[in-house]
């Protein structure tokens, strides 16, 4: 895809940058469990896993209706018989963090689970984004492992697989994990093992690992998979459904663990592409060799700021001489070299060595631009190799901008109050239509949960504020209560123009604006 795309920029990143998103981290190790735990026998990886197939389960072919929407986070389906166990709950803790306006609870979900799996032995798999999510929890239908297999097959082909392929994706979800006790005192006794706090009885031997120990160890009779091998005959779901076909699939995957990961790979990523009827998803999505990222303009008085970083992937060569080239408003041609900041292993998967829009050394963390001359076009210089997505540039958009301007009107770190000025260009020095609205933009959830952005408009001003011929200033005081003392309060700027809306996708921090003079801490 060309660049910029903000969903499609933001589904790349959580995707593909693991060093970015703190969530990758409670992968690291794969035995980790929550955040801080490694002996309960439990794993996030695992439960990311499970909570997938379980949102996705619901799905109904005849009509279209359920699969991958994100219903699992309603309290609704966690309380069923059939979504038994805190899992859901805690993956949704973790994973809901990483959802917003362009990444919805589902596409967060779908990576999560593609990140477990990834991350913990297992293949690539292709992720499309653009998952929906909905607003009410899905009819139930998630397969239980005291059900004949009469039944888990109808229940796959509702799910749009044939009973090979269920036989596959069991296998290819149950080498992660196992049955706990407490939700499952029918099918696990109490193990007594201080590395297994919470009674685990695994599918495998290796079961914070993607490997087909799962098949090898059911085909040699040495498997102590509880739903196998369970002393309970009337939950051996796994035994009813590994042997549906006379071993024949499971014997094709102890014998050749690449047909294992292929077969996997292919039924992880139609499981997670399983979505209502009428949602339409993303191409694949595949990284960016050279991508900026974070790109923000700002204004101080008479200067306009650029920040941002430029991300070139699959190298772990971070001393390359990185140029950025820019077209302006008034004919110009510039360029500026980058400062080399990082390079990103993204273990165990592709590094990436990243760029500061800043000069080396950074005296900034910024390149300074004068306002009237803007900017519109970005093109990079990679050692002499011109990158330009083919031509079109990397488009920016300057026309309006957070000025530095703005400033905390409230010490208090409860009752926060600020002042945010926005600063939209000014039409009559560079030729265009003015905003017909300018507002901040906050990004947050409402009470279904759903992603919402709530608009405050901020109102023309009367004389507004001219730090320089190229943008006026436009002010709006906010005041905002914290009930929580650890929520962020940020803002983005947006406007509309022509009918149509711009943002800067900025996260402008409301703690983080300075205290506005004569406000004393
Ligand atoms: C007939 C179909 C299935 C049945 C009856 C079944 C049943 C179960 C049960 C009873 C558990 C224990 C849950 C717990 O104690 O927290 C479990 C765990 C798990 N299941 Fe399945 N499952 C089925 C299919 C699948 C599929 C298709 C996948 C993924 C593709 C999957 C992935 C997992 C994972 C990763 C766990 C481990 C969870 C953890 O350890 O936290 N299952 N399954």
């Amino acid at each position: 895809y060309i660049w910029p795309s903000p969903k499609l920029d933001a589904l790349e990143s959580l995707r593909f940058d693991l060093d970015r998103h703190s969530f990758a981290s409670l992968l690291k190790p794969c035995d980790l469990f929550i955040s801080d735990g490694s002996n309960s026998g439990r794993s996030n990886a695992a439960d990311w896993i499970r909570n997938a197939y379980h949102d996705m389960a619901t799905y109904n072919n005849a009509d279209g209706s359920g699969g991958m929407d994100g219903s699992i986070r309603f309290a609704e389906e966690q309380s069923r018989a059939e979504n038994a166990g805190d899992g859901f709950k805690n993956t949704a803790k973790v994973l809901f963090q990483e959802a917003n306006r362009y990444i919805s609870v589902a596409d967060a979900f779908a990576i999560g689970a593609i990140m477990a799996i990834e991350n913990c032995g297992g293949p690539d798999i292709a992720f499309r984004g653009g998952r929906v999510d909905a607003a009410v929890a899905n009819s139930p239908g998630v397969p239980e492992p005291e059900q004949d297999l009469d039944s888990h097959i109808a229940s796959f082909a509702r799910q749009g697989f044939t009973p090979t392929e269920m036989i596959s994706l069991v296998a290819c979800g149950h080498t992660f994990g196992g049955v706990q006790r407490d939700p499952f005192p029918d099918i696990v006794p109490e193990v007594n093992d201080a590395n297994n706090t919470e009674s685990v009885l695994h599918f495998d031997t290796t079961n914070v690992h993607f490997d087909n120990n799962v098949a090898t160890e059911y085909i040699s009779g040495t498997t102590q998979n509880p739903l196998v091998v369970g002393f309970n005959d009337t939950t051996n779901s796994d035994k009813r459904i590994f042997g549906s076909d006379g071993n024949v699939t499971m014997r094709s995957f102890a014998n050749d663990p690449t047909l294992y990961a292929s077969t996997c790979a292919e039924l992880f990523a139609r499981m997670l592409d399983t979505v209502p009827k009428g949602v339409q998803l993303t191409e694949v999505i595949v990284p960016l060799p050279v991508k900026p990222d974070g790109v923000l303009f700002s204004l101080d008085g008479d200067t306009l700021k650029l920040s941002g970083q430029l991300r070139i992937w699959n190298t772990t060569n971070g001393s390359r001489t990185v140029r950025l080239l820019w077209d302006d408003r008034v004919g110009g041609a510039n360029n500026f070299t980058l400062f080399s900041l990082k390079v990103n292993n993204n273990a165990p998967r592709t590094p990436a060595a990243w760029y500061l829009f800043a000069p080396t050394p950074p005296r900034t963390s910024f390149i300074p631009l004068d306002p009237v001359a803007g900017m519109t076009t970005m093109r990079f210089s990679v050692d002499g190799m011109l990158e330009d997505q083919g031509g079109v540039g990397f488009a920016v958009d300057d026309r309006v901008v957070f000025s530095e301007s703005s400033c905390r009107t409230s010490a208090s770190s409860t009752n926060l109050a600020a002042r945010y000025d926005v600063a939209p260009f000014n039409s009559q020095v560079r030729n265009g239509v003015n905003p017909t609205r300018v507002y901040l933009e906050e990004d947050t959830f409402n009470d279904v949960p759903l992603s919402v952005v709530i608009e405050t408009d901020i109102p023309p001003p009367t004389q507004p504020i001219v730090p320089n011929p190229a943008y006026k200033i436009w002010s709006v005081e906010v005041s905002v209560n914290l009930t929580n003392p650890n929520d962020i309060i940020k803002y983005s700027i947006g406007a509309e123009i022509n009918g149509v809306k711009i943002t800067d996708n900025g996260k402008h921090i409301l703690t983080d604006l300075p205290l506005c003079p004569g406000v004393s801490s």
